[in-house]
């Protein structure tokens, strides 16, 4: 918590905070000892131009006070909001840096909660903590110290109630921290259930599990509304139990002090001052115990905000004085030199002594069967892993020499599940390339076979819904595919991208990828599990379980690797093979 307020608040507005706190608690002391004042030297006296006198002095200190709790809760609720606008800002940026080790270290509702619950947490207790954190001990302290120099035999009424007050305060948090703690895990619980839900629907409703979803949001929704209610409950404990020894504190004062104005040894506005100062004792001793019942809830959302921000990034840049720039006038290229890949924590190679290397205006294409590693292979060129031995070589350069920024740049790839984005085509083909003009725009959408239904869908700037929604699975992927070919680049990498085309439209997009004059001056990676996309590559890589079990042109491959025979055989049947070499060639 202090490391983050360290961090993140301005020091002068928070020195602004602290000092319009300060001459509001200075305002509140002074005013009982007018009150007594008035009472003792104006009422009783029947002095009424004293009364007149400390009356406006009364009004002048509560409007300089009330400016200055105005002034104060300013300060102190620009300064949470900002810390929270900062903390929200450094977490996106930062889990965009995240390679998949870090996202699944966290899980992705976890890092959802974390970035905005426990942000409000941090930001609530900031409001407090530059508001009543500091107001209350100097309150009570100031007030305890004027209480006893007004009338320090009042002041045995303290030495029961305190205690007592202090005794119930410790009980309720010993119980109610553990319980404000576990709060925020359960949230997460919640979140992950909530988002599962909403992207599984479609699959709830098939296999008709709605029941089972629905029984387990409840539990966590339960588990995490019981945490909260058995909390709430202990602090709201607090608060009549305080009023009742506040009450009780009164009529101690009371029964003292009139005892003591019998006596004629106490005049009666110092046990009005003093009745104030001694509210004023119990409400900054209540207020000082919730913050202590909010503190550790927020520190431990801070831990959690922590935790994400110093999180080590595994794909790390080299420092920018030891980084190699890419040229721009080196022909493209791709290259890997006895490349290992192992996940993390797995213990079998997922990837193993991978060769091959393809210039520009080739073609290389990956195939093989579900889980061999053809998605994992593409994955190493923009480095969403460090490779475990060997060498990746983009346009001559090994890549992690390069930042990430530049590698990205000369990159383009459509990642097997197409993700667009809430907006318009026209902002999705920007993401490719933001200076990207309306013709270009159209001639990548032709490209990709994506032209038709985009005219039909009312244009360029056609609404795109969350996750491409109005879009049907094979419309998504053309427009992937789209935005990925707009993007001047030296690799285009197609992850399984033409899977979900028909038979025809695959053919057709890569005959007019093969045209374009772009794509010629780079290098084309395709991964597929049809053998009639991979055909015409110029080199064709078979993976078998992360190893490379063949290597070549379709002929050669067809001719004497058996792997790809198998393949073959069991895709290539009634003249396909010969159709698609027909309709690719136009
Ligand atoms: N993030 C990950 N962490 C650990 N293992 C992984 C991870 N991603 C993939 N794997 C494993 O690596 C292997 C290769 O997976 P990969 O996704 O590269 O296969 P693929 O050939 O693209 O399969 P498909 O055709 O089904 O998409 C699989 O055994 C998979 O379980």
């Amino acid at each position: 918590m202090i490391k983050i307020a360290k961090k993140n608040l301005v020091w002068w507005a928070s020195a602004l905070a602290v000092i319009f706190l300060l001459i509001q608690v200075a305002c509140d002391l002074y005013l009982p000892t007018i009150t007594s004042d008035l009472v003792d030297k104006g009422i009783m006296q029947q002095n009424m131009h004293f009364i007149w006198r400390e009356g406006g002095l009364m009004l002048l200190v509560a409007a300089v006070g009330l400016v200055a709790a105005a002034g104060n809760v300013y300060f102190a609720a620009t300064q949470s909001m900002q810390v929270g606008e900062k903390l929200r800002r450094q977490i996106f940026s930062r889990v965009l840096r995240f390679s998949s080790k870090e996202v699944n270290a966290f899980g992705d509702s976890s890092l959802i909660t974390r970035s905005t619950n426990d942000i409000v947490q941090i930001q609530n207790v900031m409001v407090q903590v530059l508001r009543m954190m500091l107001q209350s001990p100097v309150m009570l302290v100031a007030a305890c110290v004027l209480a006893y120099v007004r009338e320090p035999r009042l002041t045995r009424v303290f030495l029961v109630s305190l205690p007592v007050l202090a005794v119930v305060v410790i009980l309720v948090m010993y119980f109610a921290v553990p319980l404000f703690k576990s709060i925020q895990q359960k949230n997460d619980k919640i979140n992950l259930v909530f988002r599962e839900g909403l992207t599984g629907v479609r699959v709830i409703r098939a296999f008709r599990q709605e029941r089972r979803e629905q029984n387990r949001f409840k539990a966590a929704n339960e588990d995490y509304t019981q945490t909260g209610i058995k909390a709430f409950t202990l602090v709201s404990f607090l608060f009549p139990v305080m009023t009742l020894i506040l009450s009780l504190t009164n009529v101690g004062i009371i029964l003292l002090g009139s005892h003591l104005i019998a006596n004629m040894t106490m005049q009666v506005g110092n046990l009005i001052a003093f009745m104030t100062y001694a509210t004023q004792i119990m409400i900054s001793f209540m207020m000082l115990s919730m913050v202590f019942v909010f503190v550790p809830r927020a520190s431990a959302s801070a831990s959690r905000v922590n935790a994400v921000l110093e999180m080590p990034i595994s794909v790390a840049d080299l420092p920018a004085d030891q980084q190699d720039k890419i040229n721009p006038d080196h022909p493209a290229s791709l290259s890997f030199d006895h490349v290992d890949f192992r996940y993390d924590g797995a213990e079998k190679l997922a990837l193993q002594d991978l060769n091959f290397k393809v210039q520009a205006g080739q073609t290389l294409a990956i195939i093989g069967g579900t889980g061999s590693g053809k998605s994992t292979l593409v994955n190493l060129i923009p480095r969403l892993f460090n490779i475990e031995s060997g060498r990746i070589e983009v346009d001559g350069q090994p890549i992690e020499r390069l930042s990430q920024h530049d590698l990205h740049q000369v990159i383009s790839i459509t990642q097997q599940k197409a993700v667009l984005f809430t907006g318009t085509i026209r902002s999705n083909l920007q993401f490719g390339n933001a200076q990207a003009t309306d013709e270009q725009m159209w001639h990548a959408l032709k490209v990709a076979q994506a032209a038709d239904f985009v005219k039909e869908a009312g244009g360029l700037d056609a609404v795109v819904e969350q996750d491409g929604s109005n879009f049907s699975g094979g419309q998504r992927q053309r427009l992937a595919i789209a935005r990925t070919i707009i993007k001047p680049a030296s690799i285009y990498i197609f992850d399984d991208s033409f899977s979900a085309l028909d038979f025809k439209t695959d053919a057709k997009l890569r005959l007019a990828l093969r045209q374009d004059k772009q794509i010629q001056r780079a290098v084309t990676v395709i991964v597929a599990q049809r053998v009639s996309t991979v055909a015409d590559a110029d080199l064709i890589i078979v993976l078998d379980d992360g190893k490379v079990v063949g290597q070549g042109t379709h002929a050669e491959l067809k001719a004497h690797n058996e792997t790809y025979q198998q393949i073959v055989d069991s895709q290539i049947q009634k003249g396909d093979e010969k159709r698609a070499a027909r309709t690719s060639q136009g």
